[in-house]
């Protein structure tokens, strides 16, 4: 309901993504498992959205609906005022995965220019485009590397780049931090948001982490599992302009007590 309420004096034009009493429920050998229900969210064009919340609760499942690779079994979701499968057609996002995904017998270049040579863009345009979105990640000059002589942050760097190539307006990212040390996590915190600022891309990101969801989001949708549903949705007034000292700062905690609350109320004992 609060995501609602939240949502519903957004302008509809500026809607990126549109999910109303979204539902999905998976049939198992073990029955029915409700990874989400009745969702209802409206991201913004521009918006940094994190989804935070325990394990199984449908945060995946949520962003899979969103990039038309789960199909909800209940409500409605929309991309960029279409159906999920035409954005999907349109490449209306880049997607980038909790581990790299890169392909170890392809170059850093190859790797990113995949896509583009699927989509059949020029020769040329294809150098353009390496060229650039490496510049973007700070990977200029790796274009020739291979995924397995650069370290775990350089290779999330680099699929964040692929996911970048083609320029989407749109960048939906499955914890892509999770498994990296806090210094190197902190190092692509500062780094996503400062192309972000450059890039005025919208993105939804998934994560475990309180500090990671706080430090990065206009917006921060807390979940809870069983059924999957959205239990809060919390509007950063933190300035778009932040260094990583800012986590410091009483406003910045205030929002992760506030998470960190909303998580403990949709966990009910388990916490
Ligand atoms: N293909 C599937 N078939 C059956 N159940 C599934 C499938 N995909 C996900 N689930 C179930 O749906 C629920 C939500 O899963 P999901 O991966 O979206 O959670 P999550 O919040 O992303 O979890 P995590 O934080 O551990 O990645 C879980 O109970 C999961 O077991």
């Amino acid at each position: 309901m609060a995501a609602m309420q939240a949502g519903e004096h957004r302008l509809t034009s500026d809607r990126v993504i549109s999910a109303k009493d979204l539902s999905l429920t998976f049939q198992t050998n073990d029955g029915p498992v409700h990874a989400l229900k009745d969702v209802n969210l409206d991201v913004e064009k521009g918006d940094f959205v994190s989804f935070i919340g325990p394990s199984g609760c449908g945060k995946t499942t949520f962003l899979r609906c969103m990039a038309d690779l789960e199909h909800p079994t209940g409500g409605s979701i929309t991309v960029n005022g279409a159906s999920a499968q035409e954005a999907r057609r349109a490449r209306a996002y880049g997607y980038v995965f909790q581990a790299a995904g890169l392909y170890p017998w392809r170059s850093i270049g190859g790797n990113i220019r995949l896509p583009l040579e699927i989509m059949g863009y020029s020769k040329s345009e294809q150098d353009r485009r390496v060229r650039e979105v490496l510049e973007l990640v700070d990977l200029a000059g790796f274009e020739k590397k291979f995924p397995w002589q650069l370290s775990g942050g350089m290779q999330q760097r680099a699929s964040i780049a692929r996911a970048l190539a083609f320029d989407a307006d749109i960048l939906l990212m499955d914890e892509p931090f999770g498994a990296l040390d806090e210094i190197v996590r902190d190092h692509l915190n500062e780094q996503l948001l400062s192309l972000w600022e450059r890039t005025h891309k919208t993105i939804c990101f998934v994560t475990h982490s309180i500090p990671e969801a706080v430090y990065l989001s206009t917006r921060i949708v807390v979940m809870s599992p069983r059924p999957g549903r959205i239990t809060d949705v919390i509007e950063s007034p933190l300035p778009r302009e932040r260094p990583l000292e800012i986590r410091d700062t009483p406003e910045f905690i205030e929002i992760a007590h506030r998470v960190r609350d909303g998580l403990r109320a949709g966990h009910g004992d388990e916490v």
